[in-house]
């Protein structure tokens, strides 16, 4: 990993409108991205969490321009991507590619794994000629552990984990530097999403490749990612080293993320946080600290005052930041909770026990 910033993301904002009456003026928007502003170094891996809804997909999508963003600056390898035109961008595409969690509505079921990859080169004019870019698809096939003889079948013939090895080998087929995977691994049953975490971490040393990984399954992205982003209802609440994220979270939701993942010894009990209440609409969010209807902490001032994403001491300057007003004190117990933390809300669509066989798994297959 190099120190230098591959991509980065300043300002980020997607607000998707929302049409009504009789001539379909504007009426509201969807705040799905709101000021995020982040970047990513060569060949790191950073994972961005949250709750559904909370606009990590929207993000990715965001910078490679699949929607074009509200406002913002995106920079990859120093060009402006924003500016780009469409011809600029589309050659830029095969430098940032995406990996979709359902492979099989990204691949055309007429089309054989040959005639996909193949396209992908064509597009891109990647290979002097044709009998190159077969020689080529062969090789991804066996890069991404299937077989030469399956290159002539169709998407249905495939199992999920397999298909996924074609939609990694179609996004390698175009010498990417930036792959976005866009809850990749989440569709698939846990042992094979052990062997498609495992396949990417090798590509990414074998061809020192940059991950932008989204998910919302913690437990996973914490054997993979070198740094994590929590967002929630379109903000970056905390960001930060994986081990310190893990070890010293400092943002309430952070911790209740967290407090979400069973631990796989049963002796080792550990308390769950509950949140109060559905994360509000996108729409309309809450003032303030856009987290303190739910926030066990929240004061007056969360409810107006928006914490900026910052170091709150020095220990963590430019490793560890959060947008937390009381997050020093929750640590030091300066800070209490202003209600119990009972209300049984689930913090994460059942991440559980999911999370704790996928470690499991993923640690067995190392
Ligand atoms: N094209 C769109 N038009 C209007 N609203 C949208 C559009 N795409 C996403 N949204 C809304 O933006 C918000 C963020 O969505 P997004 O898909 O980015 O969340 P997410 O964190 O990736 O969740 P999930 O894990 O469920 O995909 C949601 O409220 C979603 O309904």
């Amino acid at each position: 990993m190099t120190e230098k910033a591959l991509l980065e993301v300043e300002n980020l904002q997607q607000y998707f409108p929302i049409k009504g009456g009789f001539l379909g003026r504007t009426v509201n928007h969807v705040k799905a991205v709101d000021d995020v502003t982040f970047n990513i170094r060569e060949g790191e891996t950073v994972s961005v969490v949250g709750e559904s809804g909370c606009g990590k997909s929207t993000t990715g999508r965001a910078i490679l321009r699949l929607d074009e963003p509200t406002n913002g600056k995106v920079t990859f390898r120093g060009q402006d991507v924003l500016s780009l035109s469409k011809n600029e961008m589309r050659k830029m595409r095969s430098e940032m590619q995406i990996i979709f969690q359902d492979p099989y509505a990204s691949l055309n079921p007429r089309k054989t794994v040959k005639q996909t990859l193949i396209e992908a080169m064509e597009i891109q004019k990647i290979g002097k000629n044709g009998k190159e870019r077969v020689q080529r698809a062969i090789e991804l096939m066996e890069t991404v552990g299937l077989q030469e003889h399956q290159i002539n079948r169709f998407p249905h013939e495939f199992s999920g984990g397999q298909r996924q090895r074609i939609g990694i080998a179609r996004a390698l087929a175009v010498n990417p530097k930036l792959i976005i995977c866009d809850e990749a691994v989440s569709a698939l049953d846990v042992s094979i999403q052990a062997q498609v975490l495992n396949l990417l971490q090798r590509l990414q040393k074998e061809i020192g490749l940059t991950y932008l990984f989204i998910a919302h399954d913690l437990g996973v992205v914490r054997h993979i990612s070198d740094r994590i982003i929590v967002m929630y209802l379109g903000k970056i609440v905390e960001m930060g080293d994986t081990k310190s994220i893990f070890e010293n979270p400092q943002h309430p939701y952070t911790k209740a993320l967290l407090s979400a993942i069973p631990v796989p010894d049963p002796k080792m009990k550990k308390e769950r946080i509950f949140l109060r209440g559905d994360v509000p609409s996108p729409i309309d969010p809450p003032a303030g600290c856009r987290f303190h209807t739910r926030c066990p902490f929240a004061t007056e001032k969360c409810q107006t005052e928006t914490p900026a994403l910052e170091a709150k001491d020095t220990v963590f300057e430019g490793k560890h930041d959060v947008a937390c007003h009381y997050a020093l004190d929750i640590q030091s117990g300066k800070h209490e909770a202003t209600h119990e933390m009972k209300d049984v809300r689930k913090v994460l669509d059942d991440a559980g026990e999911e999370a704790a066989a996928s470690k499991e798994d993923f640690q067995s297959t190392k």
